[in-house]
């Protein structure tokens, strides 16, 4: 991992340094979702089973599990996983049970009462990734808000392994969140077939989930059909940025740029510190951890795209976090609290020194699904609301149409639009 000085980098330079690792969005692979798309939405059940048994299981015959099937594989999982699934649950819940929508009734104007209103969508699409790792936290941080709102349909998809199955701790996830349809497919075909529906699995009105470029494609494609599904935020390859002073573990640096490294070769780790010896002691550290881990080689892919920043202050640290907005933010400092009002733009941030990322990822209670690539600028991290649609409605009295008209029916004239204005108008001719 290379070491840089951020003042002595001319802009072209510290803009290279913060660009993320070039995702393959090629007009190749998007050709090649689209197909995906186009087949399952003619072919259906025979299109996803084909690309299934292309890519994961060359046997598959069956996509849906049965409830008798999930029971009996879940039952397959050992206790310690079970309470360690368990024990993140509890804190996955507590959390997002906070975070309950509360509909709103208000009088904007005498006799005007308008009212805010939240509704759990239909069904809900949980995209569970199994590509390089089978994530059981993944599917109990879409599980858990789904089942607080209470989507009618709880929709779980996921690639089966070679002998066509889901694990045992995804079974169990499904389980004790309540899902109510697990299907083993995965990548663009799986979207696909949750987006226009097929034989056997319904079309869904929005679609959860991270995933490699081709889920990430399928998404972005069938979000923008006619009629297409919501889909939630592009959540790619992990990230996480590290800002750290001379109070900070450098083994506990170390640690955690290697958990997020490890994810895939496309993953990105940044540490920014303004002290040059905590940015060589956590590269020999990097270097210790490294020769026992056994997902070296991805984690050194991973370590290629980063590096370490030596930055002029701790100051100077927080308006590069600010630019390069991570999907996740470790601030390892004695006084990390006070620097909390200047790093806002992150998906999720991790405070003090005994906060290690990858407690984030699995059991403190926070959602793991956050957004990457920039995009927590703009995007906001996974939560409960996500699961509902919000609308409104207005009720008007006579009275107070009367004071409003005066407003509505210059306003409708300003724009044009008479037939607005008659709407008004002619309700208050005939009070009579
Ligand atoms: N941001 C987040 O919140 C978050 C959380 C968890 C995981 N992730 C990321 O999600 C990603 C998961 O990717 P993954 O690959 O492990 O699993 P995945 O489930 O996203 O992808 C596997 C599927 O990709 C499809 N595929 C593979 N090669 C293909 C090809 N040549 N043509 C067409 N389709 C093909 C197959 O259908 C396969 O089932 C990783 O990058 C990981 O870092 C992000
Ligand atoms: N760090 C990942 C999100 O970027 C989530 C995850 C799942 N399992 C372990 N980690
Ligand atoms: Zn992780």
């Amino acid at each position: 991992m290379r070491a840089f000085q951020w003042s002595q980098l001319t802009d072209q330079q510290q803009a290279k340094l913060l660009a993320r690792p070039a995702q393959s969005q090629s007009a190749e692979l998007q050709q090649q979702v689209a197909a995906i798309i186009e087949a399952v939405a003619s072919e259906g059940d025979a299109a996803v089973l084909r690309y299934t048994r292309q890519f994961d299981c060359e046997n598959l015959s069956e996509l849906r599990y049965s409830e008798a099937q999930i029971a009996e594989r879940a039952a397959q999982l050992s206790a310690d996983v079970k309470q360690a699934i368990d024990t993140a649950y509890e804190t996955i819940r507590t959390f997002h049970l906070q975070q309950q929508p509360q509909d709103i009734s208000v009088e904007t104007a005498p006799g005007v009462v308008c009212t805010q209103r939240f509704e759990a969508l239909t069904a809900v699409g949980l995209y569970i990734p199994g590509g390089t790792a089978v994530l059981p936290s993944t599917a109990l941080m879409l599980g858990v808000p789904a089942q607080i709102a209470n989507n009618p349909r709880r929709v779980l998809v996921s690639p089966p392994d070679s002998n066509g199955e889901l694990s045992p701790a995804l079974m169990y996830v499904a389980q004790k969140c309540g899902i109510t349809e697990v299907y083993r497919c995965g990548g663009a075909q799986a979207i696909a077939a949750l987006a226009v529906g097929t034989q056997t699995i319904a079309p869904v009105a929005k679609i959860f989930g991270p995933g490699n470029s081709y889920v990430t494609a399928a998404k972005q494609q069938v979000a923008q059909r006619s009629g297409g599904p919501a889909i939630d935020m592009p959540a790619g390859p992990s990230e996480l940025l590290v800002i750290a002073d001379d109070t900070a573990n450098p083994a506990f640096v170390a640690a955690d740029l290697l958990s997020q490294a490890e994810h895939g070769a496309d993953s990105q780790v940044i540490l920014v510190s303004p002290s040059a010896a905590l940015i060589s002691a956590t590269q020999s550290a990097l270097e210790q951890q490294l020769e026992v881990l056994p997902r070296a080689a991805t984690a050194r892919k991973a370590l290629e795209q980063s590096s370490l920043i030596q930055a002029d202050s701790l100051e100077q640290a927080c308006e590069i976090s600010q630019r390069y907005a991570p999907e996740h933010l470790s601030v390892q400092l004695d006084d990390a609290e006070q620097y909390l009002p200047q790093l806002t733009l992150a998906g999720s941030i991790f405070v003090g020194h005994y906060t290690p990322e990858s407690g984030g990822d699995y059991a403190t209670g926070t959602n793991h699904v956050l957004p990457t690539y920039g995009f927590a600028r703009n995007y906001s991290s996974l939560g409960l609301l996500d699961f509902y649609r919000r609308y409104t409605t207005q009720t008007v009295s006579k009275q107070g149409l009367a004071q409003l008209s005066k407003a509505i029916i210059t306003l409708a004239e300003t724009e044009g639009l008479r037939a607005h204005a008659r709407a008004v108008s002619i309700r208050l001719e005939n009070q009579s």
